[in-house]
């Protein structure tokens, strides 16, 4: 190359950086989430695809999803979710994905963090959007930038006080995340949420990229055999709740939503082996088991959450083989959001009946990133 030809791969750094997405500028953004899962798969030894268990849950999720009539409406059914199809909807949903992460605890039901709200005790994901919902009903206006920013500490852990003596898990990397992010809403957005998605364009992989290139709490990279690999699970989850919670129009319009994947957090893998989707090996199996905790960026960790993305590429190309009609009608979004939702439903039966959920519990790693 003469010296007075820029490095390509220094010319597609920038480029990302710009926004302007890869090589030619009419090339569509990419998250470059699906290739960094493939090499992960490439380069995994603790966990492997099951390509008979892939052909049956193809078939075994497209039933159910059929029968359920899943759809981007379900996400509306949640009974604390936002309704309103407005701003406010955008902000709490900014809000929520900022910071959805990491409830699990190695206390037991009782004593486990847990918020009270309309007669109930939420634990886990929905813990966070029920302290979203209180602080909002208390006229405390968590889901505004600026209150990020001006909040004493002391108002903040008010807003996410538990009604147990386990308080919220990384309650001060929470914290820190919103004032980080406040800061660079105000400096490079205006300090509106909105601006940040009509940025985007209607393209939900440039979002994906704008995310995570202005705000270090979307930033889920990781090395990997040597090389950055990218998962972005809030990121990705944060443009599928937009989509879904706006039935794919307004403010959920995205040309290229099927570009998202799963997101890749502790609970799909967790369902994608009980399914026999995903094959841990043994060691790694024991470990689970025994609810040791993985380090955040162990191999065994990333070979967990990419494979789970891969699996789930190799799950929806076979859907569509059996089933045509999968590729208008299913995108990984829509599987993710059904896998989650199953999860949660065997978790609460088992509870209902006194018993315990045959699944592997679900591994154990300490992260702002899932
Ligand atoms: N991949 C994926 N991960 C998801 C969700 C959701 C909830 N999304 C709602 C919106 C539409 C859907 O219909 C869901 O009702 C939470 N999580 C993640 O799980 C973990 C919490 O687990 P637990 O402590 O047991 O509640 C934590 O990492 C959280 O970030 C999802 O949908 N997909």
């Amino acid at each position: 190359m003469s010296d007075d030809e820029a490095d390509p791969e220094l010319l597609e750094l920038l480029r990302q950086s710009l926004g302007l997405g890869s090589g030619s500028a009419d090339a569509p953004p990419n998250t470059r989430v699906l290739e960094s899962a493939e090499f992960i798969y490439d380069n995994s030894i603790s966990v492997s695809i099951v390509s008979g268990g892939t052909k049956a849950a193809a078939s075994s999720i497209w039933r159910m999803m059929q029968e359920k009539g899943f759809s981007t409406k379900t996400w509306s059914d949640h009974e604390l979710h936002p309704k309103a199809k407005d701003e406010s909807t955008i902000n709490f949903i900014f809000t929520m994905d900022l910071l959805n992460f990491s409830f699990w605890s190695v206390l037991d039901e009782q004593k486990r963090f847990q918020v009270t709200y309309q007669g109930n005790n939420w634990t886990g994901y929905m813990s966070l959007v029920a302290i979203l919902q209180r602080a909002l009903e208390e006229g405390t206006p968590i889901t505004t930038p600026t209150f990020w920013i001006e909040a004493t500490d002391e108002q903040l852990r008010h807003v996410f006080r538990s009604s147990t003596d386990e308080e919220m898990p990384l309650l001060d990397e929470r914290i820190a995340l919103l004032r980080e992010t406040g800061q660079v809403l105000n400096e490079c957005f205006d300090g509106s949420i909105v601006n940040v998605i009509a940025q985007a364009k209607k393209s939900a992989a440039g979002l994906v990229n704008l995310l995570v290139d202005y705000f270090p709490g979307f930033r889920d990279e990781h090395t990997f055999h040597g090389k950055t690999v990218r998962l972005y699970k809030r990121a990705q989850i944060l443009v599928a709740d937009l989509w879904a919670a706006f039935n794919g129009k307004e403010y959920g319009t995205f040309d290229d939503i099927e570009h998202i994947t799963i997101f890749p957090d502790y609970r799909i893998p967790q369902m994608l082996q009980s399914l026999n989707v995903l094959w841990y090996s043994p060691r790694l199996e024991a470990k689970i088991k025994r609810q040791e905790e993985i380090k955040s960026g162990d191999n065994l960790e990333i070979e967990i959450r990419g494979c789970s993305i891969w699996a789930v590429e190799l799950l929806r190309r076979e859907m569509i083989k059996q089933h045509p009609e999968a590729k208008e009608k299913v995108n990984p979004i829509l599987i993710d959001f059904f896998l989650y939702d199953t999860c949660k439903e065997r978790e609460a039966a088992a509870e209902r009946a006194g018993t315990k959920d045959d699944m592997l519990p679900h591994h154990r790693t300490r992260s702002i990133w899932y």
